[in-house]
């Protein structure tokens, strides 16, 4: 049973404080389906994230099946919810979308169960005939029913779905409406599906009608004419018109107990006449002996029911005879799953790939185009003073600057170059993905797991990229101090990356991090010291934070005696010893993955 009694939610906004639900009362029975109706604005919408927590009511309790919500929350295989957005990545199938959110959300005993439970929540919304299909090119039909599927294979006892049937053409607005009744009808499920549309109000066991934050009504489908004076559901909008939220509250009030009663007689009613089970009955002697007894069968409610009830979960709840929530999968078992997840992705993404691919393979060509101005040798100059010997020195030293500046060059294209890939590896990475994530999280995905499967998959970009562009650089380019200079690269790569990767999880949108990430790259070439000095005060205040010139630096010092000696010659920007480039760019490190952790970490459903 859900209970909500008195859920105010207030804001303030720059007009004073405003309630975008006023005192919301109402209870729905196990093995219910109800509707949320209600003119646009009206609240449908608050009052579900109110249900699922995802926003703090500011007055009034929640209450499932006796506990109060705020001291207890749901457990997160409690309650599914099916969000407006979608969920499911266009670069999966449905079957690997499903097992995804599976694998994500419940423990499994055995791979079978894991199977098991896939193959029924595709049975059970239809899907298993286009398991393979790719979810880009499913019809919006067919998308809302995989939202379902990947909702119902942690079999939740409360689902909620938000708008699964807008901008569906009638046939697939029944079918979906259809569907969401035979999920209702198993297990003793409560299913909530806030709708626009007052087409199939009749296959809802109530209806629950909003105006201004208030409710208005919630009763049966077959008394709604009745208690708004209304001939057809079409007038029932233009009637809310007439009075404020309020005022149809008070009225509410007053008439809820007449029509809550006969909502119950219903219930028996439709308990009686098989229409519904009975959720309150004990197992049945078959799940006392740990069969898996179809709900279907014994209701008389056919196939559906029986598949919308998992067999696990009835073999375990015979045991206890309570209902059994399946647990949240442990941090290693996430994590395989999200990296197996984003590799599956990145092969499939082709722009993605091919951008990739573009990137290792042309920018070390880019560098290699210059390596030999950087192999001129560098020479030693004479004590002597004599005309002769100071023409050979100047010549010897303008060599020398020439190779000197070519070098610094070089190393500095070498890391912009790292750099601009570290951006593109990471600023999209958690932003773009974050209405996804945060549903993940809230259906018991870690922040950590989560993070970790970031990191290992980014590592491995950022060690291929860099290490391959030390390689081909290395082919053409006889440099000192190599292994050093390797350390340095991969950290150019990885400071950026993970900083981006900082960036993209805190950012409010995609476009956001992009930008944000293009623009650390673009002034990381100006603000490095390495074309020109930059003013003393400008420069120790802008220092830390540019990681190009610790790489740059850390790289140079790196180089032989005398080519490095040549390289300061030519430099206005002083170079620090390796070892304070190698602290600073770890603690870019460093940042970026406690920035990352603290954006996936945080709850941005208002996204
Ligand atoms: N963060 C916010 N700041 C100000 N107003 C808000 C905020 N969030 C929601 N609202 C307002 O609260 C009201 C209820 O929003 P809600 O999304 O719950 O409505 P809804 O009934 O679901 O609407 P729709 O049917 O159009 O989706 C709307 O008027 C909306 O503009």
């Amino acid at each position: 049973m859900l209970q909500a009694d008195g859920i105010t939610y207030e804001i303030e906004t720059q007009d004073g404080p405003l309630k975008l639900l006023d005192n919301v009362s109402f209870n729905v029975p196990k093995g219910h389906f109800m509707a949320v109706v209600g003119p646009s604005g009206c609240g449908k919408t608050t009052l579900l994230k109110a249900i699922a927590g995802m926003i703090a009511e500011t007055d009034g309790r929640f209450f499932w099946n006796g506990h109060d919500l705020a001291e207890e929350d749901f457990e997160p295989t409690e309650i599914g919810f099916v969000p407006q957005f979608s969920i499911a990545y266009d670069q999966l199938s449905v079957d690997e979308n499903v097992e995804s959110a599976a694998k994500l959300r419940c423990k499994f005993e055995s791979l079978d169960d894991l199977d098991d439970s896939i193959d029924n929540a595709l049975e059970v919304t239809g899907m298993e005939g286009i398991a393979d299909r790719d979810v880009k090119i499913l019809s919006g039909g067919q998308k809302r029913r995989l939202a379902l599927a990947m909702e119902l294979v942690s079999n939740p006892r409360l689902l909620i779905c938000d708008e699964v049937t807008s901008g569906l053409d009638p046939r697939s607005e029944h079918d979906i409406v259809n569907l969401l009744h035979e999920v209702s009808r198993s297990d003793g499920r409560i299913v909530i599906s806030v709708t626009h549309s007052l087409a199939h109000l009749d296959r809802y066991d109530s209806i629950l009608v909003m105006h201004q934050g208030c409710v208005a009504y919630h009763g049966s489908p077959k008394t709604i004419l009745h208690y708004f004076g209304v001939s057809a559901l079409e007038e029932i909008y233009p009637k809310l018109q007439d009075r404020n939220g309020v005022s149809w509250c008070r009225s509410w009030a007053k008439h809820r107990e007449s029509y809550y009663a006969r909502l119950e007689k219903e219930r028996e009613q439709k308990m009686l006449s098989g229409e519904l089970p009975d959720p309150n009955a004990g197992p049945t002697d078959e799940q006392k002996e740990g069969t898996s007894t179809p709900a279907g069968e014994a209701d008389g409610e056919g196939i559906s029911s029986e598949r919308a009830s998992s067999g696990k979960e009835t073999a375990a709840a015979s045991e206890t005879g309570e209902e059994a929530i399946p647990e949240v999968p442990g941090f290693f078992t996430q994590f395989f799953c999200l990296l197996g997840r984003r590799w599956r992705i990145f092969f499939r993404d082709r722009s993605q790939l091919v951008l990739q691919l573009v990137m290792v393979l042309l920018f070390p060509i880019l560098v290699a185009m210059f390596t030999d101005k950087g192999t001129g040798q560098i020479v030693g100059l004479s004590a002597t003073q004599d005309v002769q010997t100071l023409q050979k020195d100047i010549e010897a030293q303008q060599l020398n600057m020439k190779t000197g500046s070519a070098v610094s060059g070089i190393i500095m294209f070498e890391v912009i170059l790292l750099g601009l890939m570290g951006s593109n590896n990471a600023a999209r990475e958690v932003a773009g993905e974050r209405a996804i994530m945060e549903k993940e999280k809230y259906a018991g995905m870690r922040p950590s797991s989560y993070l970790a499967s970031k990191l290992a998959y980014l590592s491995v970009l950022v060690l291929v990229q860099s290490v391959w562009m030390f390689a081909f650089v290395d082919f053409f380019w006889d440099r000192g101090g190599s292994l050093t200079h390797l350390f340095f690269l991969i950290l150019a790569n990885a400071a950026m990356t993970f900083v981006c990767l900082g960036i993209s999880s805190l950012a409010k949108s995609a476009d956001q991090a992009s930008l944000l990430s293009i623009y650390l790259v673009g002034f990381q070439l100006p603000l490095s010291g390495a074309v020109l000095a930059l003013p003393e005060q400008v420069e120790s205040f802008i220092r830390p934070f540019i990681s190009a010139y610790w790489s740059w630096s850390g790289s140079i010092s790196a180089l032989k005696p005398d080519v490095y000696n040549a390289v300061k010659n030519v430099l206005d920007t002083g170079l620090t010893p390796a070892l304070i480039c190698y602290i600073v760019l770890g603690a870019h490190v460093a940042c970026g993955i406690a920035a990352s952790y603290i954006g996936i970490r945080r709850s941005s459903w208002e996204l």
